[in-house]
């Protein structure tokens, strides 16, 4: 038998803000799994961003984040990093350095906790155009990051995160800024790098509809407090549209597993 949370990440009771004032009031979720993908979703300002960052070892946290049944709440941030791989919602420009070099960076600032990767030994430069392939963006490695599109710099941002394999991704709305294409390879690279890599992935997203396509589960975060938590089909609904996002909407289920959101537009 597994010893009690092995291959989980287990947020229990977790408090966290800014200053005096809570943004997350004892927020906690059944256990994430190895190798699943989980969407975060709720309006703007429930306070995903300020979890996310929590989750990271950003910000001070109260309650327990365990995984492999380790407690990380407490540990040291460098720690926390080389574990759990955060992509932030504002992306840092990289003045006057390649795409490369700043995946190179990343690297080296916060190696690989184990030996989980498909080239544990290889150099870090070769490690980096590796990922850089990997997700799809090869052609930008030799890019200034600062001259970048903003679509092209959060792929670059995701290829600092992945590059480290992480044993959780903690990725924050990493398609607001892609069109189709970009936003399907995105997402089917993360189910990839669950189902191959048995990473954990929390995704912050918007879009309800590309969520439901491709998560396993969805959290549903309304007002700093969990809302609802389960398979998509299950908790998007036109009375959690109402309830949480304030609209009367229609939800129709389409093939594959696919939905579509109706937003009735009379006010
Ligand atoms: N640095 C900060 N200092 C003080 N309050 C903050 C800070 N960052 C965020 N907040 C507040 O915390 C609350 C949650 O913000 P957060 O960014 O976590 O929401 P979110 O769900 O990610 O929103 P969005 O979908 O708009 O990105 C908001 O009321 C916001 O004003």
């Amino acid at each position: 038998m597994e010893p009690a949370g092995k291959n989980e990440l287990i947020i229990s009771d977790v408090t966290l803000g800014y200053g005096r004032v809570p943004v997350i009031r004892h927020f906690s979720l059944p256990p994430l799994r190895r190798g699943s993908l989980t969407a975060l979703i709720g309006p703007n300002a429930a306070g995903k961003s300020t979890l996310l960052r929590g989750l990271a070892g950003l910000g001070d946290i109260t309650g327990s984040v365990r995984l492999d049944g380790q407690e990380l709440v407490g540990r040291p941030r460098a720690e926390r990093a080389a574990r759990l791989g955060y992509m932030p919602q504002t992306l840092p420009s990289g003045i006057g350095l390649s795409v490369l070099e700043t995946v190179v960076g990343a690297l080296r600032a916060s190696p690989p906790a184990n030996t989980r990767t498909e080239s544990p030994s290889a150099a870090p430069i070769q490690r980096a155009y590796e990922a850089l392939a990997e997700i799809g963006i090869a052609e930008l490695a030799n890019r200034s990051l600062s001259a970048l599109s903003g679509g092209q710099r959060q792929m670059a941002s995701l290829a600092q995160v992945v590059v480290r394999r992480p044993e959780v991704l903690l990725l924050d709305e990493p398609t607001s800024a892609l069109d189709l294409r970009y936003q399907a390879l995105v997402m089917k690279q993360a189910v990839r790098l669950a189902r191959q890599h048995g990473m954990i992935v929390l995704i912050v997203l918007h879009d309800i509809a590309l969520a439901a396509q491709y998560a396993d589960q969805i959290a549903i975060l309304h007002q700093g407090a969990l809302h609802d938590f389960g398979t998509p089909a299950n908790v998007v609904t036109s009375a959690m549209l109402a309830a949480v996002y304030e609209v009367e909407a229609r939800v129709e289920h389409c093939t594959k597993g696919t939905l579509q959101i109706i937003v009735d537009q009379a006010e």
